[in-house]
């Protein structure tokens, strides 16, 4: 049990910014959560502040230590130029390796603890793995792990299921999109404030954020000949890669704002906005292309349909995850609108142009039952308690 003197102390998350954005996008999640609805004083170490800036852009990739809404953001440079106090809980996030510094601070803690428990014990040290719907995670959740030295560190692993960590959601998500999404005004207001022009109430808007994949291409082709205009709105970054023989010019020379009008597709270039922002633009679409982990997590929050381009992994890993995730997505869903969404996944995935084009034909972005399904989706999954709610629950157990 961790003692009460104990609760009072900070926890620190560690986070190493492997690729692109959803690392510190899901410990920036988690970090905001356990301070504004867990009073926890949170300190989060992030060695690539400069990608960090990209979904916080009051951050200044300069500064070794800041503060924004309350969290404490340290620069995670080696040797560490701001020294690391224990707290309470340690999370390493998806298992990046702890500097030695704080490697030592534990052993140090765990040491004098032993030869006398009146003194500060060694922090809970958590390593948070990635999502995953696959059914072994409920029997990994939460396991210790031994080290040589004595010290022990749990795994945590998010899921769907009761067993395991949960999903990340605040408390008021849900009420806060219902909100928004119950006032049309709302979405229409969030486009011109993001600089997108052209867009009447009545037209289909799809946010694009994928990596490379030609059957984004393929899509867009099969929107440009749509019947009704589509917006597709797409920041500057890796979907754009995949499109480069459709662009009047290089991916460069596109600024936020920009419009090209093909056919009856407009790919609007979007500018990239904090995390808050990233919610209401999910919200406020038709569909929503996403990927990675967090973004991924949030359309279904969004309670819209989507398509998850999930990151892709050693020898293909990554499909085994996804076909997990779509067989707990559709678990309830008719078998013929289930098949269509998951051969669109598959083929958006598998860069399998034709299918896709196939796929969301039969799909049909108007697809009454498939909003139902994601309107409905949220309240099933998040499975009573949250990721946060859980984490707080784990520790004191622990
Ligand atoms: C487009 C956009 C995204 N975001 C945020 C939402 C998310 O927190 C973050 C994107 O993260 P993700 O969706 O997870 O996708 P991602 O592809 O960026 O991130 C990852 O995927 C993981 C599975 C990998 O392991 C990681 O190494 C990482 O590559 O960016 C904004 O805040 N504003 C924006 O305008």
């Amino acid at each position: 049990m961790v003692n009460d003197s104990a609760n009072l102390l900070h926890w620190d998350i560690f986070c190493a910014v492997v690729d692109n954005y959803g690392d510190i996008g899901v410990t920036w999640r988690l970090a905001k959560q356990l301070s504004n609805e867990k009073q926890i004083n949170v300190c989060l170490w992030v060695d690539d502040l400069h990608s960090f800036s990209h979904i916080l852009p009051q951050l200044d990739p300069l500064l070794t230590t800041q503060v924004h809404h309350g969290i404490t953001i340290n620069l995670w440079s080696n040797p560490l130029a701001i020294e690391y106090q224990p707290g309470s809980v340690l999370i390493e996030a998806f298992a990046c390796e702890l500097p030695d510094e704080v490697k030592h601070a534990l052993l140090t803690l765990y040491v004098q603890h032993k030869a006398d428990p009146k003194l500060q014990q060694p922090p809970v040290w958590i390593n948070l793995e990635y999502l995953s719907a696959e059914s072994w995670v409920a029997g990994c959740h939460g396991l210790p792990s031994m080290q040589a030295n004595g010290l022990k560190k749990h795994f945590y692993f998010p899921g769907f299921s009761d067993s395991t960590g949960g999903l990340l959601c605040e408390r008021e998500l849900f009420q806060r999109r219902d909100e928004w999404q119950n006032n049309p005004l709302n979405r229409m207001a969030l486009f011109s404030q993001l600089g997108l022009s052209g867009i009447n109430p009545q037209d289909k808007v799809i946010s694009v954020f994928s990596y490379e994949s030609t059957a984004l291409l393929a899509l867009c082709r099969l929107w440009q000949q749509s019947e009704q205009v589509i917006h597709a709105l797409i920041p500057k970054g890796r979907s754009l890669n995949s499109l480069t023989c459709i662009l009047p010019k290089p991916i460069d020379e596109l600024n936020s704002g920009d419009q090209i009008r093909l056919g009856n597709l407009i790919i609007h270039i979007l500018p990239m906005t904090d995390q808050e922002g990233y919610d209401k633009l999910l919200w406020s679409c038709d569909f929503n292309i996403v990927r990675g982990e967090d973004s991924f997590l949030r359309a279904q929050w969004a309670a819209k349909p989507f398509i998850w381009h999930i990151y892709v992994q050693e020898e293909d890993y990554h499909l085994i995850k996804l076909d997990a995730f779509m067989q707990v997505y559709c678990n309830n869903l008719p078998p013929e609108l289930a098949n269509s969404w998951q051969a669109l996944n598959l083929a958006f995935n598998q860069e399998q142009g034709e299918q896709a084009i196939k796929h969301w034909q039969q799909l049909n972005l108007v697809n009454l039952p498939l909003l139902q399904h994601a309107k409905q989706w949220p309240v099933d999954a998040i499975n009573d308690v949250d990721l946060a709610s859980r984490l707080v629950q784990f520790v004191k157990n622990s």
